[in-house]
């Protein structure tokens, strides 16, 4: 077993990328797919299965590494190049506290995509989020329709505590628990069974309830999109070009018969030309692909015109931006050294365990233990939760190298202030998660410079009701913290005040509104910029096959065509989506 890690780490790492550094691009191939992300992967690797249609994957990003790999450490990719490093325009509503008042939009940028820097939580959302896509116009994605594509891309054969029912073996994306007994877990989970919830799989029955974290993780690593669904076809598919490092920077579009018929790609500072024939497949995530739309002159006509782009397709691309936004700053003190910080996983026993036996601290993703799905008063639908309880195993006191810091974009005189005084004390996390926002912001060409950022306007928490499921979450949080099962750790709520909200009462409601909108950060679950929908309906950029309305050959596969975010984590989800358009697409093209 020993062994067997070693020589599939070094294997990984040994392996040359999927095709050599040189364009050497064809002059045509049947479909070109834009951005290997947790759409992108899936699509080329399914599209490839058949030997007759050439593919070809263009990703702007590079290849992993090392420490993309180690779980513990998805925080430090985000300050690498392995982000696109986007950040939002300043907002009224949201992120008030935090460096130059703008939030931190971090994208990835490599094979794999954003799935080599998230924290690999895998949940799928509830089954009433696809039903409701489906009562919107959408045929075929009730939760009954999508369920199977979950199942397909699974393989959970080392799970342990999970509902059996709900999981799959054998395929391409591995699901682990971490590696690691944490006490702090196990008080977690007494404290959700004290307050009355179940110990669930949040994929399987019961969503509500409080579970052990479930990750994309094989042997104690990532398991991101690419090793998932590019690595294992290295040299199997010779009709599969992979290419890195490769910007798309416009789709070529037939104004006269609104054709995509492909792409103009930078590489290595040279433009090409590549055709489809077939179809383009835009896979570059929900800020990157509406983006890439308008560049080629599907988007809002206004918007286009003002920036001297030809309008092929007047569409509201761009606009139904959804996230989840975490409350990521609680920090609870306790008095044993049971938390996990940058500092206690120094130690030769720790980086051995991990490397060695792929087991410790160090597989924990994200540095999150636990989750509990839970509902607020404000929540509707039974069985439908509109929080998230996320534990994580230290807080950002013990966040020594500042990396966490750096992704959520917390100042220093916000961590001097609040921070410094209890650095290096044990203590634990619970993030607040709003699974449900009514919030919707948008993206927006700056200019029609294809390697310009465009302007991210999330408009988080400009619906006051945002604030206010989020005020019941951080107070479900501390009930958390102040059950039976916590009180042997002598646990207590940090209790220096947030600058900014430093006038209202310590943990009234005025107070954690106030601290809501100053220092909430995104998750990371951008969605629904090329939403899909049917045709009556005016909002809509793709239709339920996801093919770009009023244009051929053209499709979108990603997050961004979500009508509506799901109420998890989004990275599953999208490679669900990834699945269904695959077979989709092959259906199109037997016809
Ligand atoms: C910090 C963070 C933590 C997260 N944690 C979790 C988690 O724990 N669990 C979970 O389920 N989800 C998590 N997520 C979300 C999840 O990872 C994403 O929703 C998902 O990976 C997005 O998939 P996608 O295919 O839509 O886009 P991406 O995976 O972002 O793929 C888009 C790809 O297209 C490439 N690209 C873009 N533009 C171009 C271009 N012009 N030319 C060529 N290539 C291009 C990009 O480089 C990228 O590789 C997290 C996200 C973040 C940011």
């Amino acid at each position: 077993q020993m062994f067997g890690n070693l020589i599939e780490t070094v294997r990984l790492y040994s392996d040359p990328v999927l095709s050599p550094p040189e364009a050497d691009f064809m002059y045509e191939y049947d479909f070109i797919v834009v951005g290997a992300g947790s759409g992108g992967s899936v699509v080329a690797n399914r599209l490839s299965e058949n030997w007759n249609w050439t593919v070809l994957l263009l990703e702007a990003g590079k290849d992993e590494n090392l420490l993309t790999d180690v779980p513990l450490m998805a925080a430090l990719q985000t300050s690498s190049s392995y982000n696109w490093g986007y950040k939002s325009e300043v907002m009224k509503s949201g992120c008030l506290g935090l460096i130059g008042k703008r939030c931190n939009i971090p994208r990835g940028k490599a094979l794999g995509g954003t799935s080599v820097m998230n924290f690999m939580l895998y949940t799928r959302g509830n089954k009433l989020d696809y039903d409701e896509w489906e009562s919107l116009g959408n045929k075929g994605w009730s939760y009954k329709d999508v369920f199977k594509y979950f199942l397909k891309s699974e393989d959970c054969s080392k799970c342990e505590s999970i509902d059996k029912d709900y999981h799959a073996n054998g395929g391409y994306l591995k699901i682990q628990h971490p590696q690691y007994n944490s006490p702090i877990l196990k008080r977690f989970l007494k404290a959700g069974s004290e307050l009355g919830y179940k110990i669930s799989d949040p994929n399987g029955k019961n969503h509500i309830g409080f579970s052990q974290a479930q990750a994309t993780m094989v042997n104690g690593r990532r398991c991101s999109a690419n090793k998932a669904f590019l690595k294992p076809l290295l040299q199997t598919r010779p009709l599969l070009q992979v290419t890195t490092r490769a910007r798309v920077t416009k789709i070529l579009i037939n104004p006269k018969t609104k054709r995509a018929y492909g792409v103009e790609v930078i590489k290595n500072r040279i433009k090409y030309v590549i055709r489809a024939r077939k179809e383009v497949i835009v896979s570059a995530g929900t800020i990157n692909s509406p983006h890439l739309l308008m560049l080629s002159g599907i988007g809002p006509k206004e918007d286009l015109e003002k920036v001297n782009i030809n309008v092929i397709k007047d569409a509201k691309v761009g606009h139904n931006l959804q996230d989840h936004m975490a409350f990521s700053t609680l920090a609870f003190l306790v008095n044993q050294s049971v938390t996990v910080s940058d500092a206690s996983v120094q130690n030769p026993s720790d980086v051995l365990n991990y490397v060695i036996n792929g087991k410790g601290p160090f597989t924990i993703p994200g540095g999150s233990l636990g989750l509990a799905f839970i509902q607020t008063k404000y929540a509707k639908k039974k069985d439908y939760p509109d929080m998230e309880l996320v534990l994580g195993a230290g807080a950002l006191n013990q966040d020594t190298f500042g990396t966490m810091r750096a992704l959520l974009g917390i100042p220093d005189s916000f961590n001097e202030r609040v921070y410094v005084p209890i650095t290096g004390r044990p203590a634990f996390a619970i993030a607040t998660v709003l699974m449900r926002p009514k919030s919707r912001g948008k993206i927006q060409l700056k200019d029609n410079n294809p390697l310009h950022w465009p302007k991210i306007i999330p408009n988080y928490f400009q619906n006051e009701d945002d604030v206010k499921v989020m005020v019941e979450g951080i107070k479900a949080a501390v009930a958390v913290s102040r059950t039976r099962a916590f009180a042997d750790l002598g646990t207590r709520l940090h209790d220096i005040p947030f600058p900014g909200c430093e006038k209202l009462r310590f943990e009234s409601d005025e107070y954690w509104s106030c601290a809501v909108r100053q220092v909430s950060t995104t998750l990371g679950h951008h969605v629904g910029t090329c939403k899909m929908g049917p045709d009556n309906h005016p909002d809509a950029v793709v239709d339920q096959r996801l093919r770009v309305k009023g244009i051929q050959g053209l499709r979108v596969v990603d997050g961004s065509v979500m009508p509506n975010i799901v109420a998890g984590h989004t990275n599953s989800v999208i490679m669900m989506i990834a699945e269904k358009a695959s077979d989709m697409i092959k259906e199109d093209w037997r016809r």
